[in-house]
């Protein structure tokens, strides 16, 4: 099975090109490919697939990605499915152009949350158009050194976004968060999050279906519109364990700028997994 590995920002991914949808790709697969030790290691696994060759039945949210010619079949370290992955569709962007699947500098990405636009700015960054954060309510999570209160946001996938008044470093996500699940039926990613400068923020993030990883450009998004008062725009330098991201939040939604690494291409032996 072809390979590549990829990272934005340190949130790192198995990349599989399967243009006509003809792997069986199993939780299973995923978990042994994501392993750190017997498999290539990630955050997550970012499938390479023509929509048209999807074989899923897409919710209604998502019709706007039949609009796209490659869809970005994401999941979760642990096998289980995500809406959207704000670093893996840059890094997918990236793996794009880099393999020649796509050319020109703008193109748009299916997701399971819809159509994602991408363009890809002249000093290598990619800035992604995430659509408009939605903002749900406040919400709490039980972390291993204490209880975090925060704001309910989607940015296709499920966030709580929670400010914190001591130092992000100092937090312990050791342990899965604890949510309410009248809240976070399908489970959330928690972010915990402190403004250290005008327009910065630093930020830690628990994944769900990962574990703590080094960034999550949709946790910085969900970071960034719980910081921005209601009804106004700004931009945000999100500081993460992996690196940087910018955020411009606007009446027409959010846009997340940053890195997109593709560093490894090879052959994986399934046989040898797991
Ligand atoms: N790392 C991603 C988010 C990946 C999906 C997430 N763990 C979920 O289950 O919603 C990002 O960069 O956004």
């Amino acid at each position: 099975m072809r390979f590549a590995k990829g990272h934005g920002t340190e949130n790192d991914f198995v990349i599989l090109p399967d243009p006509d949808g003809s792997l069986d790709l199993t939780p299973a697969m995923v978990a042994a490919l994501c392993d750190r030790r017997a498999g290539i290691g990630g955050d997550g696994v970012l499938r390479v697939v023509r929509t048209r060759a999807l074989g899923e039945v897409l919710p209604e949210a998502a019709a706007s990605a039949a609009s796209c010619e490659w869809f970005m079949d994401y999941r979760n370290a642990d096998g289980s499915l995500a809406e959207m992955c704000g670093n893996g569709v840059r890094v997918f962007a990236r793996y794009l152009i880099a393999s020649g699947l796509s050319e020109g500098t703008a193109f748009g990405v299916g997701t399971r949350a819809g159509a994602r636009h991408v363009a890809i700015e002249a000093d290598g960054d990619v800035t992604v158009d995430m659509g408009r954060p939605e903002i749900l309510g406040k919400g709490s999570a039980a972390l291993a050194d204490g209880t975090v209160h925060g704001t309910r946001v989607s940015v296709g996938n499920p966030h709580l976004a929670c400010p914190v008044d001591r130092p992000v470093a100092e937090i312990d996500l050791t342990a899965r968060p604890v949510l309410d699940p009248a809240d976070f039926p399908e489970g959330a990613n928690v972010e915990v999050f402190a403004e250290t400068a005008p327009g910065v923020l630093e930020m830690r993030v628990y994944e769900r279906g990962s574990a703590e990883t080094r960034s999550c450009g949709t946790g910085i998004v969900a970071a960034a519109a719980a910081a921005t008062p209601p009804g106004e725009g700004a931009t945000w330098r999100v500081r993460v364990p992996g690196g940087e991201c910018i955020v411009y939040l606007d009446a027409d939604g959010a846009r997340l700028r940053g890195p997109a690494v593709i560093l490894a291409e090879g052959e994986v032996d399934e046989a040898r997994l797991g």
